[in-house]
Parts: structure tokens; C-alpha cells; sequence
């Protein structure tokens, strides 16, 4: 091999792509902010809303800006009929994420300004699709139940509209609560491969519809965001809590990923973590199901030990949706309806300074030759 052969950064681990103003990621103080706000005081004090306008324009909103989001927002919740009817024909055989996908994909074709790449225009797009996709994902569920849609309702905050679209009412404050925490640690994470999607289809000058459908294929993965429902399939295989570790050195001699541990930036812990498990322990406590924290802590303690690897946000996120009621494949839908707010502000962050992303390819084929 000659002297001169680049060095691969193979899936461009440790490569700084570019900059961003939205979150910092810092795996040494093991720590994540969003406009420099630490994560945690935005999960303790704020709505997923006002989490929303800081992500889109960098502060915080005053009260009338908050006032003005929310009325946009509870405006746009309910379906068109297309939407519903497209719900309606996909297949119960096809997975909640591609449902969403494809809904996704009609919520833009019917918007007349999708072409319009204006940072007004993106603005109004971004509230739309955290209005409409709640909708989808709720009424997914509730079809392949058998149970009928239940419409959007305006005087309900974000998370528990979405609640009651769901389940048919608002739950207890503990639950919602939980889930609003959730969206709020789901909602950024820097150059993420779903968010790294969304800015490599927006640097080719793509409409942000577009780059959100193929943010929602890459989180789709089970690397990825797919793991929250993974972990869940895990949970099921364990059964209980004595069965952690046998199940554990059944998977790793099998050279399986354990699910839920892990991550490309965090080797010491996902700074998440700590508040969604204190999330869950409030769910376990409020449904009195300390068998789903059993497994949890064995399992967490005997991945610690054999593989000094340790839980990302997926891995309480799982048990909590399951202990709230939502069906597992749902899941990562949910991650969806959060991360939308990051993808778009990363679409926004994008648009504003393009160049397009089109990185080099070292060539290892054969050599030339003919036919
Ligand atoms: C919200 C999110 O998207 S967070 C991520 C959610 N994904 C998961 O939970 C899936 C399970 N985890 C994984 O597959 C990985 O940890 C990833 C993909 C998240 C990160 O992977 P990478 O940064 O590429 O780490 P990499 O795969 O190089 O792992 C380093 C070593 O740790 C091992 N390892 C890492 N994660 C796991 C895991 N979950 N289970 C078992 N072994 C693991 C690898 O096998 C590798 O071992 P080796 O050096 O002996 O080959
Ligand atoms: O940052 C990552 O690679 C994955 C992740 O945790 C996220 O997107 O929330």
C-alpha cells in the first residue's frame, strides 16, 4: 500500500463534520446541552414546547412567544382525511415507523409551500409535523387495537393530548410527567446518524419533508433508535429478573449487541440516562411493578461487570413507554414525535450556511480493465 493512502474513518467515528449551535455533547463531563442549557434543568422546569421554541430559534420563549407556539401547535393537531384514509390502508403487517414514514411523506405533499425553503416557511413546517405527528402515531395504535381515532384536543397541553389521543384520556400527572420528560431527553443529540441523515438531504437542497422522511428511515434501525423497542423484545426474552445474567452469557457467547447498551460518543455512561431512570422508578413506584426495575438493575449490573458497558437513553425509555401502556412497536414512533424538533432545527441550522456533504471514497475494487 502506498505511503499516500488516506487514513478511513470508517462509519466516521471521530469525525468532526462541521459545527453546530443547537447541542453539546460532551462525553468527558459526560454532560448534553441544548443551547447551553444543561438537559436535566430543561427536564426539570420546562414544557416539551418551550424545549421545541428554544431548539428552533436558541432562547428561550417569553410567555407570549410560548402563548403563540401553542396555539399554532393545538391548530394543526387533527388529521386531513388523506392522512387518515392513508393511515387506515397501511397494511397492520407494516411497521408503526413505516406508517409514520409514508404519512410523513403525504403531510408534505399536501403542504402547497414544501418547496418553499424560507426560514419562515421551515419555521411553519417544523410546527406542523410536532402537531401532526402525534396524530399518526396515536391513532397507528389505536386501529391496530381495533379502537377508534380519538380527536385532538385543543385545551390539552403537547404530551397530554397525546396521552389521551392514545389511551382515550389523560393519565395521572406521574405518567405524564414521565412522558414529557422523555420528549424532552429524546429531542437532540448533535450529529446523530438520523440527524446526520436529515442535514446530508437538506445540503443537496432538498425541501425539510424530505429530509424528515429519511431521518425517520435512519432512526428506524435498531443501532439506532429501533433499540427502544429492542430493549423491550430483550426484557420479554429475560422474563425475570434471576434470569438476567444466564441470558447474558447465552447473548454474548452468541455475539449478540445487547440492547440499550452502548454508544458511539459516551464510553462512561449517556448523560440522559440518570433522569429517565428516575422517570421510570416514578412509574415503576406509581403502577407497583418493582419486578420491571429488578430486571432492570440486574441486567444493567451484569452488562457493567462482563463488559464495563454501560446503559444508553433507549434502555430506561423502553420499560417506561411499556409501564405507560404504549405497545412496544410504538416505541420508537414516539422518539419520532421528539426528535422531529431536532432534525428540523438541524435542517434550519443547515439551510442557513450550505455546503453540500459528499464525503470521499477510498476505491478497493479491481484494478482497470476491459472488456
Ligand atoms: C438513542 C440512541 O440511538 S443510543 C444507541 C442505541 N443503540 C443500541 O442500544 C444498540 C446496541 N449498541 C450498539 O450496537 C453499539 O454500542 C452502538 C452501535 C450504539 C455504538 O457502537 P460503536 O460506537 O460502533 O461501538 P463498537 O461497536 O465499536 O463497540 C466497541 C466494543 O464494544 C462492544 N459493544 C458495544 N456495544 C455493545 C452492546 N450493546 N452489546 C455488546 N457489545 C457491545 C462491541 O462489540 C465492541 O467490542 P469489540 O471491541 O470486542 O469488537
Ligand atoms: O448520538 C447518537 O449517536 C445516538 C443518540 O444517543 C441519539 O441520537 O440520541
Amino acid at each position: 500500500m502506498s505511503s499516500t493512502a488516506p487514513e478511513i474513518h470508517k462509519g466516521l467515528a471521530g469525525v468532526v463534520a462541521d459545527t453546530t449551535a443547537i447541542s453539546k455533547v460532551n462525553p468527558e463531563t459526560n454532560s448534553l446541552l441544548y443551547r447551553g442549557y444543561p438537559v436535566q434543568e430543561l427536564a426539570a422546569e420546562c414544557s416539551f414546547e418551550q424545549v421545541a421554541w428554544l431548539l428552533w430559534h436558541g432562547e428561550l420563549p417569553s410567555d407570549e412567544q410560548l402563548d403563540t407556539l401553542q396555539e399554532t401547535e393545538r391548530a394543526n393537531r387533527a388529521l386531513s382525511d388523506d392522512v387518515r384514509d392513508l393511515v387506515d390502508r397501511t397494511p397492520t403487517t407494516a411497521h408503526p415507523m413505516d406508517v409514520l414514514r409514508t404519512a410523513v411523506s403525504l403531510v408534505g405533499a399536501q403542504d402547497p409551500s414544501a418547496g418553499d425553503a424560507s426560514p419562515d416557511a421551515d419555521l411553519a413546517k417544523s410546527v406542523r409535523l410536532l402537531a401532526q405527528l402525534p396524530a399518526v402515531v396515536a391513532y397507528d395504535q389505536r386501529r391496530r387495537r381495533g379502537e377508534d381515532l380519538v380527536p385532538p384536543d385543543e385545551d390539552l397541553d403537547y404530551a397530554e393530548n397525546f396521552l389521551r389521543m392514545t389511551f382515550g384520556e389523560v393519565p395521572d400527572p406521574v405518567v405524564v410527567d414521565a412522558f414529557r420528560v422523555s420528549l424532552i431527553l429524546y429531542a437532540e443529540h448533535s450529529f446523530n446518524a438520523s440527524t446526520f441523515t436529515a442535514r446530508v438531504i437538506t445540503s443537496t437542497m432538498a425541501d425539510l419533508y424530505s429530509a424528515v422522511v429519511g431521518a425517520i428511515g435512519a432512526l428506524k434501525g435498531p443501532l439506532h433508535g429501533g433499540a427502544n423497542e429492542a430493549v423491550m423484545h430483550v426484557f420479554d426474552e429475560i422474563g425475570s429478573a434471576e434470569n438476567a445474567e444466564p441470558w447474558l452469557e447465552r447473548a454474548l457467547a452468541e455475539k449478540r449487541k445487547i440492547m440499550g447498551f452502548g454508544h458511539r460518543v459516551y464510553k462512561k455512561g449517556d448523560s440522559r440516562v440518570p433522569t429517565m431512570r428516575a422517570a421510570l422508578e416514578r412509574l415503576v413506584e406509581h403502577y407497583g411493578r418493582p419486578d420491571v426495575l429488578d430486571l432492570y438493575t440486574r441486567l444493567e449490573t451484569a452488562m457493567g461487570e462482563r463488559k464495563n458497558i454501560k446503559p444508553n437513553l433507549d434502555y430506561p425509555s423502553g420499560p417506561a413507554y411499556h409501564l405507560m401502556g404504549f405497545d412496544t412497536a410504538t416505541f420508537t414512533p414516539l422518539f419520532v414525535a421528539s426528535r422531529v424538533t431536532g432534525w428540523t432545527a438541524h435542517v434550519m441550522e443547515q439551510a442557513a450556511d450550505n455546503s453540500l456533504i459528499r464525503p470521499l471514497s477510498e476505491y478497493d475494487g479491481p484494478d482497470e480493465r476491459h472488456l
